[in-house]
């Protein structure tokens, strides 16, 4: 199966009233690959994350998905049911403010676990073993367990949201500008434990990031996006050292400048 796509986007539109979000959007997503999507702010890139994973409800377009038993899906046509269960187990979604993608007044230990829980685990000693075992894998130190997260640090909020979201094993998961609004020296140490973890699991990832950087380092493939449009796509390194079109090279030499 690794030869056939994990998610194929055909023609994916979202309106706000006149407004365009994101546009005839199109694209294959392969098992294990990484895509980054960028472009300056209001560029789209918000929009079409969120019409991706169904946050939001798309105007046009075609999302299919590739299940666990080989069947390829169209998003739209599942149940309500169907869709929730698969963002619980198959899918994560890491946002960038960590208390959106966390409980904060419950503790670590719970907010992994829970996700466990919602996928029918019932078993107390494994659902903490488990647990345990991913605070390690984010580097947390086992006796914060059961802390709750409003006594971490920013860095280590984002790390346990990643946990949450890798306990039931996903194939794909959504980021959205994960490692923004932390320091800089946070966010490098963040983004290598990201990439390993990816690398590790073989996930799927569709990373919003306006910071070309956080795409060239952690991304296979780039989408660049201007006025809702998808306006180049191609190889991460080839879209950076040798950008087609004139905005791409503008965005390119802007950060090369700054
Ligand atoms: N809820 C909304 N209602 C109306 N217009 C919206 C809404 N959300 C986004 N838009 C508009 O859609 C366009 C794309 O916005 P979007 O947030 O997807 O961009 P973005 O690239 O993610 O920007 P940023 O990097 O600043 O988050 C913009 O013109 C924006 O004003």
């Amino acid at each position: 199966m690794e030869n056939l796509p994990l998610l194929k986007v055909q023609g994916l539109s979202k309106f706000y009233g006149g407004r365009i979000g994101c546009t005839n959007v199109s694209f294959d997503l392969w098992p294990g690959e990484v895509l980054a999507i960028v472009g300056e702010s209001g560029s789209g890139k918000t929009t079409l994350l969120n019409s991706l994973s169904t946050r939001l409800t798309a105007d046009a377009g075609m999302i299919q998905y590739r299940m666990r038993d080989g069947a390829m899906r169209d998003i739209a046509r599942m149940s309500e049911a169907e869709r929730r269960l698969l963002m619980r187990t198959d899918w994560g979604f890491v946002h960038q403010n960590p208390a959106d993608g966390l409980r904060m007044s419950v503790s670590a230990g719970a907010n992994v676990g829970e996700r466990l829980m919602a996928v029918g685990d019932r078993h107390y000693g494994s659902i903490r073993a488990a647990a345990t075992d991913w605070l390690s894998r984010v580097e947390i130190a086992q006796d914060r367990i059961d802390d709750q997260p409003r006594a971490f640090s920013g860095g280590m909020r984002q790390r346990l949201q990643i946990a949450r979201n890798l306990v039931t094993s996903p194939r794909l998961v959504f980021m959205d500008e994960p490692t923004g609004g932390l320091d800089v020296s946070v966010q490098a140490r963040l983004l290598d434990l990201l990439r390993g973890l990816v690398q590790d699991l073989g996930l799927s990832v569709i990373i919003v990031t306006h910071d070309l950087a956080v795409a060239r380092l952690i991304s296979h493939r780039m989408m660049v996006m201007k006025d809702g449009h998808v306006i180049e796509q191609g190889l991460t390194d080839r879209v950076l050292d040798d950008p087609r079109e004139p905005y791409t090279q503008l965005l390119v030499s802007s950060i090369l400048q700054a």
